[in-house]
């Protein structure tokens, strides 16, 4: 073999902070150093009344050599607001494109109410995306539509409802969200606020049994983020479902989580009902949660 082929153990003899078990450049969410990245990584899931609607289970994804999802165990449970909270670049995003089956794990498997969705025939996958609402993270109208068209859009796309009941349907989920004033309006006109509520209108209109928001709270102000967190805990309750959040906005996850999974380095660093993680000793954990700039998270 050439002198080319062997760097992998090569540079961890030389380097004794290279990442164990192959590749020397992995980084792994930017852990650095000789320290133990899961140091803090208690592996503490803790117990939920009722049963996981989403589970993660030893999920392994790298782009490249940039290792973000390392082995994650995670269960969602089902009927609940859960949050998943940890900082920029942690893969929060990447999490949700698996869960919908637009991103695939390298190793490992995620299930939908315990369906394997890698394991999906397109034709399946389809179905099971029926299931779920999406509010993006700018409510991502389609622009030459006004709010009335674009909320009907999932009804005329997937459903063979009249336009009668179409239009009792949407108006119905305008006016629980405030907007049914607003229903002639095109989404230029509309405030960052106004677009992520037409938004949430829009991903509840096929009644999902699971509904997943893209950080909701960003680009909003404290009030407006205060007040759509409100709103989607009024839903919630009118409508029930599970409902998935990401966000690293600790204010939205006091108002709204019942359940909180800490994302760091690819792994849950603290998972359970939202009271028992805001009293956690875990110092990671508690830095986070509190927003304190000392703690084992730094600039990295
Ligand atoms: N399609 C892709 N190709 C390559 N790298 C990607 C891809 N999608 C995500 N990543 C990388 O995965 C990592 C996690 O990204 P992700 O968007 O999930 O983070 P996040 O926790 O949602 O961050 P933020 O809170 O800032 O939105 C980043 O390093 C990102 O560059």
């Amino acid at each position: 073999m050439s002198e080319q082929y062997e760097p992998a153990r090569a540079a961890e003899e030389r380097d004794p902070t290279a990442v164990p078990g192959g590749a020397e450049s992995e980084t792994i969410g930017g852990a650095v150093g000789a320290e133990d990245p899961y140091q803090f990584h208690r592996g503490e899931n803790r117990k939920h009344d009722g049963r996981d609607a989403i589970e993660f289970i030893g999920v392994r994804k790298a782009f490249g050599r940039n290792v973000v999802l390392n082995g994650l165990d995670l269960g969602l449970p089902e009927g609940q607001i859960s949050m998943i909270l940890g900082p920029s670049g942690t893969g929060k995003s990447v999490c949700i494109k698996h869960i919908v089956g637009l991103m695939y794990p390298d190793e490992g498997d995620v299930r939908v109410f315990g369906q394997s969705v890698p394991s999906l025939s397109d034709d399946e996958l389809f179905e099971l995306r029926k299931r779920f609402g999406v509010l993006f993270q700018d409510g991502a109208l389609f622009g030459s539509m006004n709010l009335y068209d674009n909320v009907a859009f999932p009804l005329r796309q997937h459903t063979d409802k009249s336009e009668e009941e179409i239009r009792e349907i949407v108006m119905r989920r305008l006016r629980e969200v405030g907007l049914a004033d607003a229903a002639e309006k095109m989404p230029n006109e509309l405030s960052g606020g106004m677009r992520k509520r037409a938004g949430f209108a829009r991903a509840l209109v096929l009644e999902p049994d699971i509904v997943l928001f893209d950080e909701p709270d960003s680009g909003l102000d404290p009030v407006r983020t205060a007040l759509l967190c409100e709103l989607i805990r009024e839903v919630h309750e009118e409508n029930g479902g599970t409902y998935v959040v990401i966000t690293h906005d600790i204010m939205s996850a006091r108002r709204l989580a019942d359940y909180i999974a800490v994302l760091w380095r690819g792994r849950i660093v603290e998972s359970g009902p939202a009271e028992e993680l805001f009293q956690s000793d875990n110092p990671f954990v508690r830095q986070f949660l509190t927003g304190d700039a000392r703690g084992p998270l730094g600039m990295e």
